[in-house]
Order: C-alpha cells, then structure tokens, then sequence
C-alpha cells in the first residue's frame, strides 16, 4: 500500500495527498506533518519504512470538506485519492487514483466557495515588458485574456484579485513577491505562445482564435493556454462550460490602480472587513449570482454611456416594480455555479433538483422582465427559458425532494426507469409478497403454523416443526437442521432471494448509473444554462439598484459630452447610512474650474467630500443611481486617488515613499478625463519640503495633466494658487468656534479656511488641558517670531511672473554658434571658449 502511495505521491509533490482509507483521509510522512500543524489534527504513527515509523495524520472522509476549505485558504493544494477498485476482490491494496485536485483558484464546491465573490486562477506572463495575463472562474466558466504593460501588474491584480496565480518558473516580474496570493510555477515552455494557441483552439474547436478577437495577445494567449492546461489537470474533466474566451480592453472600463480600489473601499474596508463598504452598502441582491456581478461591477465601471443609459432606463423601469422581479429571483439558486458542477459532473443530486425548481421560477421572471418599457430588460427576458428542455428532464429524472448523496440512493424519480421501478418495488413490497406466500404455503401443505422468515447468514427460508416436517412437499429442499425445526427454501423463494438480495445493490447502481447518464443528457444545455444565469445576475443587479436608489433616495446620473462634473447636493453614500444628519454638498467642476483646493478644520468633512465624489462618479458608471439632487457627468477616463498614510511595509516602503509614488503615478497618467483626489499631499516630510512638493504638485496638475482635481490641504500658502490659475477655486469646509470648542457644520463654501482649529480639534480629542494650554502659548511665539523674522514667502515669486533674467554669456555664445558648418577644430576651441566662459 504504502508503494502506492508513495508512487501516486511522485506525481503530486507540491500538494497534500489526502489518501482514501476506508472512512478516513490520510496524509503520510511530510504531508502529516504539515496537515497536523495546519489544521490542529493530532500525528500518530504507523509502522515502519527502513526501520522508521510512518508518520500519519488524517481526516474522517464525512468532514474532509471543512478541513479542505481550511487548506485551501492558507494557499494549499490538496489532492484528492479515491478509492476506485472494490476491496471485496482485490488481491492486494485496492486500487486508487488521484480523482480531483483541489487549488485555491480552482474551487467549485458549494461548501469550499464563498457565494458572493469571484474566485478566480489567474496566469501571467510577460515578455519584452509586455504582461499578458489570462484568468479563468472555473465556477462560471468565464475565461478572459489582457495584454498590459508589465508595469501595470498590481493595478491589474488588485482589481481582479485572484485566489491563485500561474507564473513561468523563470519568472521575473518584480513585485510579485510581495504579494500575499499563492502561486504555482509552471515550466515556462508551458506559456508558450504557439502551444497556447494550439491548446485553445484545440479546446474551442475552432481554426484559430480570430473569432475571439484574440490574434494580437500573443503572450496572454501563451498564459491562457497554460491556464487551460491546469484547469484541466485539476479537473481531471473536459470543461464543457468554458464555451469561449474573451480579450478584455481596459480602454472600455474607467480605470482605478491599485491604491484608489483600496482608498474608496468598494468591496473591502482598509482594514480588510466587508463592512461598511459600497459594496456591502448596495448589495441588496436576491442571489448570490447578483452579489458576484454587483462586485463585478464595482471594480469594472464603464465609460460607454450608451451602455449605462440602458442600465439606467432599466433601473427607471423597476422603479415600481422591483419587488415583484427580487421576491421572484430570490428563491433561485446559484444556477451558474450548478451549471458548471454540471460541465464538471460533480453537481450533486440537491444541485439537480434546486437548478430544476429555479428553471421553473425564470419563467415568472420572463414575463415580469418582458413587460417592463426597458430595452435592456427585455434583452435579458429573452435569455430566461419559457420552457427549458433541462427543466422537463430534470423534472422526469428526479425525485422531488431527493437524498443528499446519490450513493444513499432516493435520487431518480418514479417512472424514470422501468427497470429502477421494479427494483424498487421489489424492495417495497417485499414484506407483501412473503405474507402472500405464507399463506399460500399454509394452505398448500396443510401445516398452519407453517412460517416465511429471513436471517443474514441464510437468508429466506420456509420453516416448519419438525413434527410437521413429513408433511413438506418434493420442491422444499432443506436449508437447515435445528433442534425442532426444518428449514426450507423452495425454487419461487429461491428466485425471491436473488431478486430481493441484489435489487438494493442493483438500484443503487443503476440510480447512478442513470444520474451519470443525465449529467451527460444536461452538457448540451449548458451553454443556455450560463445564458440565463447571466441574465438572472443581471436582472437582479439591476432591480436591486432600483430598490436601492427608491429606499435611500438616490437619484439617476445623466451623462453629457462636454466636460462637466457637476454634483448638487451630494452625499457620502457610506458615511450618510452611519450618521443621524449628513449634509450634503455640491461640487462644480468644469474646463473652467478644474482644481479645488479644499482647506477646513481636521474632522472637518474634507476626506468625506472628496471620496463622495469619487464614489458617486464611479455609481453612476457602473449604471446605479447616486446619492444627490441632480449630478451631470462628462466622460471620465480613470479616478485616481492619494488619500491617507499608509506603511507598505511588506513591499518595503514607508509612508512618505508610498505618498510619493501614488503621486508620481497620478503626474504620469492623468489626464484631462480623469479624477484625481489628492488629500494632504506632503505631510509625510518635513514641512518646508512637503510644502513645496504640494505646490509643484498642484501645479503640475492643473498645468500640465488638467484633470479634475480635488486637493485637499492644511498647507493654507497653497490657496493662493487660486490668484494665479483660473482653473483654481478655494473652497472649505465650515466650522464655528463655540466657547473654546469647535462645531463642524461639514458645509462646503467657497474661498480658503480662514483659520485651523488644529487646537480645538486636539482639545475635542481629549489632549489634556495643560497640553493644550502649552500648545497655544506656543503657536503665539511662532507666529510672532515668523512676523517678526519676515520670512521671505517661498511662494509670493513661484506664483508671479518672474523679470526676465539677463541669459549667461556662454549661453549666447552657444546660440550663436552655427553648428553645422564648424569644422572639429573649430567646434573644440569652441568648447574651450565656452568653458572660459563659464569659469568667469
Ligand atoms: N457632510 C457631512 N455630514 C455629516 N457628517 C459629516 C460630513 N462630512 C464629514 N462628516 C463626519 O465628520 C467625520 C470626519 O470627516 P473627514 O474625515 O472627512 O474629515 P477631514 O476634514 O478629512 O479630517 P482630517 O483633516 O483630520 O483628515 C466623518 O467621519 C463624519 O462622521
């Protein structure tokens, strides 16, 4: 046994082999180890290899999914060891095989999946600076590809996020590392472009991948044939339900890096909790399919208006219709998650029968969708079955309420298989036919206290007082001899036996020999059985937006041409939920007013006023309504944000390093389109640097990338950059002084802060008394000194125009100089001069 094992483990090194022993997994040697220490089960041993104990550990078989789910999420993969040969008549260990190897990006078990997120695999590989990337959710079939350029990475990572990543073992890709997802490195030949392209078009059937519009991805396609390849090694299943493959264009989508999906906690808080966030503030959906693509959605907003007018005309169709369509939609079932356990043949005998009751309940959702005034929704209508073929073999094929396992049996339905019928009957009317044969027996022989029983050991038997046992007719033949009985058994009963004994085993194995059947009968399907889980996640988004927009009194977008971003009485969708009173606020910005700078109290409202402007503008482009009276919104091509202080420490880099290039990346990328949100940009340094890297951000913003830009600071010499720029407005964020405390009125008015209140604030905080009294004694002598020193203004000069400076002799002499008709003498005296020149 322990050769078997050893040699099944050859195979699998990098994993736990979980090994069938009749109701346990095991795990030997290293894999005990590692188990035991992991998941707190105790390390026995057993016998010996070469004079040393076998360490073991092991699971109970009807609790491995639990210990799985575990292993799973701290990056382990396991593989599974089955049991395939009957320990009843095999000559030595029975024989096993490794049935499914579980990966934490490649899960499709209900129990090991969480219901409302993604889980994806995801491949990457780069070449000449090139990052192509191909991911695929095994769970929904859905498999895309995206060229990048390498150093887009995290930002790419960051929005799909993935459970597990492929990279060529040769791999270099720098900040990989850092990163906390496990990884599994494959031989580079694996990425290979060509093999890749084979792989895939071999998979699809198709001639090449023209059609998918994947031609021109050579290198996503290498990392999406090396996905594929595993996908299917984990599987150990040709995966009917990857249908097609889809190139994703991020030009489509309004971009977010890294940071800014991070700072506008959309599906996560910045200390890793699910709530309060956007998401879990919208996530009213009836199903777990709506709660994926909302999340979906969430990281991948559109800039195409015409696409999120139609989500928005849908959204004002639902209006008044809403709970119709979710009390429909909430009782149906995760029917993409079944449909791929389908393609995969591991969908369980309960997934057959809640996918056939959901296929029943579409129909209502049809016609409730098709009646709607909405382009959209009637789209989607047609994509429910008015009557699926699935539903109707289902629906004949099992049972109403079926059995969890199918090995229990009490799987297919009645008048499904004559032959399962009868061997059902069998069973049921087994005590029926004995009474009858009783009787008939008495009456034939004569003897009344003539008996019909049954032992384990013989079986039915006939038997008869052995006073009476002359009386027996010529077809009893003898079973047994006791005391004062005979037993008998007769040719019908003898028949009775073998049909009885073996029509338990015989259902058993037929139930799932059928059941194997039917999943092959449902692979045709699944394609339609995607298509209608699309459009019940779609549908359910989109009708939970209109109760979201009806129950916290959210307003529709509408989007324009011209360059405007114009937001009247905006709330912090997020914030508002968490405070008794919210006020809101507007916002104005337009190719006239493109840089804010926002000066108020510290608590005063300022990291709330911008990041509600950022999370509205992304609402509204994901089609959902937004928190506001009116709100009119031009295109935007990416939202970039540079809020808070941050260590990465694991990336090895401090605050100030972090500060600095979310900035650089915002001065390198911005653009005209795009929201950049910058809070206190600066004050990571010392505070004459941090200053005038502040300024020459600010400038360099509305100067050179013109982009929306709301800059938030406490550094007040910056406000005069609304004297120098017409783009620039002054705006703050009210507050009153009341008997030495301070009250927020959290109100956006125009023109700078007039003072701090850095004390006030530090005093509400609690800073004690004596502290707060130094303090202000303090900043009178630093004020009076700095009047009395007359500090020159770093900025009164950068702003102004500057007299124009007297150019360098050398400089003229250069200007001077006719470069193309000196001949190499001439040019090095000519550096001669110029160096004399500059010595003077
Ligand atoms: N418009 C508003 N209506 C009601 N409450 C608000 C509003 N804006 C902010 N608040 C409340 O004030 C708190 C502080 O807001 P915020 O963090 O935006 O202040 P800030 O000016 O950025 O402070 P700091 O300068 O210290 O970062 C929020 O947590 C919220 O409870």
């Amino acid at each position: 046994m322990m050769q078997q094992y050893l040699s099944l483990k050859r195979d699998h090194p990098d994993k736990l082999v979980f090994y069938r022993m009749g109701d346990f997994y095991e795990l030997f040697y290293e894999d005990a180890e590692k188990a035991a220490r992991l998941l707190d089960i105790t390390l026995t041993t057993r016998g010996a290899s070469a004079g040393t104990p076998i360490k073991m550990a092991g699971v109970p078989y009807h609790a491995a999914e639990g210990y799985l789910a575990r292993l799973v999420k701290l990056g382990e993969s396991v593989a599974i060891v089955e049991q395939i040969g009957d320990p009843a008549t095999s000559k030595g260990p029975v024989e096993r095989k490794v049935m499914r190897i579980v990966t934490p990006g490649t899960l499709t078990d209900a129990a090991l999946l969480d219901d409302k997120r993604d889980n994806l695999v995801l491949a990457l590989n780069s070449i000449k600076g090139v990052l192509g990337m191909a991911w695929l959710s095994l769970s929904s079939g859905e498999f895309r590809i995206m060229q990048v350029p390498v150093d887009e990475v995290m930002s790419e990572l960051e929005r799909l996020r993935p459970s597990e990543l492929l990279l060529p073992d040769d791999n270099a890709i720098a900040l990989l590392d850092t990163l906390a997802i496990p990884r599994k490195k494959l031989p580079s030949w694996q990425f290979d472009s060509e093999s890749g392209q084979l792989t895939l078009t071999r998979h699809f059937g198709t001639r090449d991948l023209a059609g998918f519009g994947a031609e021109n991805s050579p290198v996503a396609v290498g990392a999406a044939g090396a996905l594929l390849e595993y996908a299917k090694q984990t599987q150990g299943a040709h995966l009917a339900h990857i249908a097609s493959l889809s190139v994703e264009d991020t030009r489509e989508l309004v971009r977010m890096d890294a940071a800014t999906r991070r700072n506008l906690e959309l599906t996560e808080t910045l200390r890793g909790e699910a709530s309060p966030t956007l998401a879990s503030l919208l996530d009213h959906c009836s199903t777990s399919m709506g709660s994926r693509l909302l999340r979906h959605w969430l990281h991948h907003p559109l800039r195409n208006h015409a696409r999120l007018r139609e989500r928005l005309d849908a959204v004002a169709a639902l209006s008044s219709q809403h709970q119709t369509l979710r009390d429909t939609l909430s009782g149906v079932a995760d029917i993409e998650r079944i449909t791929a356990r389908i393609a995969l043949r591991s969908a369980r005998p309960r997934d057959l029968s809640s996918l056939r009751d959901s296929l029943a309940r579409l129909k209502d959702a049809r016609h409730q969708a098709a009646s709607l005034n909405s382009a959209l929704l009637n789209t989607l209508a047609s994509h429910l079955p008015e009557n699926a073929p699935a539903e109707a073999l289902l629906r004949a094929a099992i049972l109403p309420e079926p059995s969890t396992l199918l090995r229990d049996g009490g799987v297919i339905n009645h008048g499904y298989s004559a032959d399962l019928d009868e061997l059902r009957d069998i069973q049921t009317n087994c005590g029926e036919f004995l009474l009858q044969l009783e009787a008939r027996e008495r009456e034939r022989t004569g003897i009344s206290t003539l008996k019909v029983e049954f032992n384990r050991v013989h079986g039915f038997y006939i038997e008869v007082s052995r006073a009476q046992s002359d009386k027996v007719p010529d077809d009893y033949r003898r079973r047994q001899t006791l005391k004062n009985a005979e037993r008998y058994i007769t040719p019908e009963l003898k028949e009775f036996e073998d049909k009885a004994l073996s029509a338990q085993d015989k259902s058993l194995a037929l139930e799932k020999q059928l059941y194997e059947a039917l999943l092959d009968a449902l692979i045709p399907h699944v394609g339609a059985l995607q298509q209608a889980a699309q459009a019940v996640a779609t549908l359910d988004v989109l009708a939970n937006f209109a109760e979201r927009s009806e129950t916290c009194n959210y307003v529709a977008p509408e989007f324009v041409s011209s360059n405007r971003l114009e937001i009247s009485e905006g709330r912090h969708p997020v914030v508002e939920a968490g405070v008794e009173r919210f006020i809101a606020n507007d916002i104005y910005l337009s190719d006239a007013r493109k840089l804010l700078l926002i000066t108020g109290p510290n608590m005063g409202g300022k990291s709330t006023y911008m990041r509600q402007t950022a999370l509205l503008t992304l609402m509204a482009h994901i089609g959902c309504c937004v928190p506001a009276q009116s709100a009119i919104i031009g295109p935007i091509d990416r939202i970039f944000t540079r809020i808070g202080a941050s260590d990465d420490l694991a990336g090895g880099r401090s605050t100030f390093m972090v500060e600095m290039t979310e900035s650089a990346n915002i001065l390198n990328n911005a653009t005209a389109h795009s929201l950049v949100l910058m809070d206190e940009v600066g004050r990571g340094t010392s505070t004459f640097d941090g200053l005038a890297l502040a300024w020459a951000i600010a400038r360099a913003l509305i100067e050179k990338n013109r982009s929306y830009t709301l800059f938030a600071t406490h550094y007040f010499e910056l406000t005069r950059l609304a004297h120098d720029y017409a783009g620039v407005a002054n705006v703050h964020l009210s507050a009153v002084e009341h008997k030495e405390s301070i009250v927020f009125l959290h109100h956006v008015e125009e023109g700078p802060a007039s003072q701090s209140y850095g004390l006030a604030v530090a005093q509400l905080a609690g800073v004690p008394p004596k502290v707060i009294r130094e303090a202000r004694r303090h900043l009178l002598e630093l004020e009076n000194q700095s009047v009395a020193r007359q500090q020159p203004d770093l900025f009164t000069q950068a702003g102004a125009p500057q007299p124009e400076a007297q150019p360098h002799p050398a400089l003229e002499m250069l200007e001077d100089a006719d470069v193309d008709s000196l001949s190499p003498r001439e040019a090095l005296s000519l550096l001669y001069a110029l160096k004399t020149k500059l010595a003077e």
